[in-house]
């Protein structure tokens, strides 16, 4: 790639994630333009979108449960939450939610649909864009073609309240892409010692390289509260030692059967069991990521150090 186009996506890069993450300008105007502002039609501001990457390094700790179940407890409290699978070549949110895509985000790459015709309805008002499974091409997205899934979502009309992505497994561009783009960062860790180390791999480049300052650790698959407490101080405790990032606890899934039961079903158990044990810990995770305060200038920061991070001057990233 010539230094110039690379310069170009850089800078471009860094206009369409900014543009998708920050805030309206005008989100609450004083009061006495209120009145006026009712006679005069202004056009509506542009919607906020909270995005929110779900990450973990290692696979099958739960990433897409905690995505697919997170955007579902979103959903049933009202939100508007689009949720992209990330996975890409290796997709399995629209298997989850037994949807039947007949495009995935190649076609989008080929300017052969819109992410509008993309997008398919799961239950509950919940919208994915699926990833497409079996394309190697998926797998191995350059820069440029991040960038046009990232601005297709800028170019939306109406943007979604939540963009929810779902991250691959491992530290592919597919993952850190998505990961230092998104104003949030979940990393999902169960008690394994590779999961623990996978995380920590994660948090180390995305904060390193990417310059992602805080993520939200969310233990799955744990018996209570004290044990994911105590994975969060591992973590914690090793990162704050050696890496200039915060890692936040943000909530914990019991091991539930029910979960199990729920995916053989192609549901999410948030929509099939609203009551066992599952559902009500990710409704409570989306109660409170609800209420997560976002960095003042989120997203921005680190979309320009991660942009700069796109140009290879002087090699690749460390
Ligand atoms: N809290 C839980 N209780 C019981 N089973 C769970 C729980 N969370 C996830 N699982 C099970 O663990 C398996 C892996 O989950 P999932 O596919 O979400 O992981 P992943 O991290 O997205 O994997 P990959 O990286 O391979 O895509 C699934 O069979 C799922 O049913």
């Amino acid at each position: 790639m010539s230094g110039v186009l690379a310069m170009d996506q850089a800078s471009g890069l860094t206009q369409m994630l900014s543009a998708m993450t920050r805030r309206p300008a005008a989100e609450a105007p004083p009061a006495h333009h209120q009145a006026s502002s009712l006679l005069a039609a202004a056009p509506a501001a542009r919607r906020h979108c909270r995005t929110i990457a779900v990450a973990g390094g290692k696979g099958g700790v739960g990433k897409s449960t905690v995505a697919v179940n997170l955007g579902m407890a979103l959903s049933v409290a009202g939100r508007d939450v689009v949720l992209l699978d990330a996975d890409m070549g290796l997709a399995n949110v629209d298997v989850m939610l037994g949807l039947a895509p007949s495009r995935h985000i190649g076609h989008l790459l080929d300017g052969e649909c819109t992410l509008d015709e993309l997008m398919l309805s799961a239950p509950r008002g919940l919208r994915v864009v699926p990833a497409g499974s079996g394309a190697r091409r998926l797998a191995q997205l350059s820069s440029g073609e991040h960038a046009a899934i990232i601005r297709a979502f800028d170019e939306l009309a109406q943007p979604p309240e939540y963009l929810l992505v779902d991250t691959a497994a491992g530290l592919s561009d597919n993952v850190t892409m998505f990961a230092a783009a998104a104003a949030e960062v979940i990393v999902v860790v169960c008690d394994e010692p590779a999961s623990l180390t996978d995380a920590y791999g994660l948090t180390k480049v995305l904060s390193r390289d990417f310059g992602v300052r805080r993520i939200r650790m969310v233990a799955n698959m744990v018996r209570n509260e004290g044990d994911a407490r105590a994975l969060h101080q591992k973590l914690a405790r090793v990162s704050d030692r050696f890496l200039d990032v915060v890692i936040e606890f943000g909530g914990w899934v019991p091991h539930d059967e029910r979960l199990r039961q729920a995916i053989r079903r192609q549901c999410a158990v948030v929509d099939l069991w609203p009551s066992s044990h599952a559902a009500l810990a990710f409704k409570q995770l989306a109660g409170a990521a609800d209420k997560w305060v976002e960095p003042e200038r989120a997203g921005l920061d680190r979309i320009a150090f991660f942009a700069g991070r796109t140009t290879p001057v002087g090699g690749v990233p460390r």
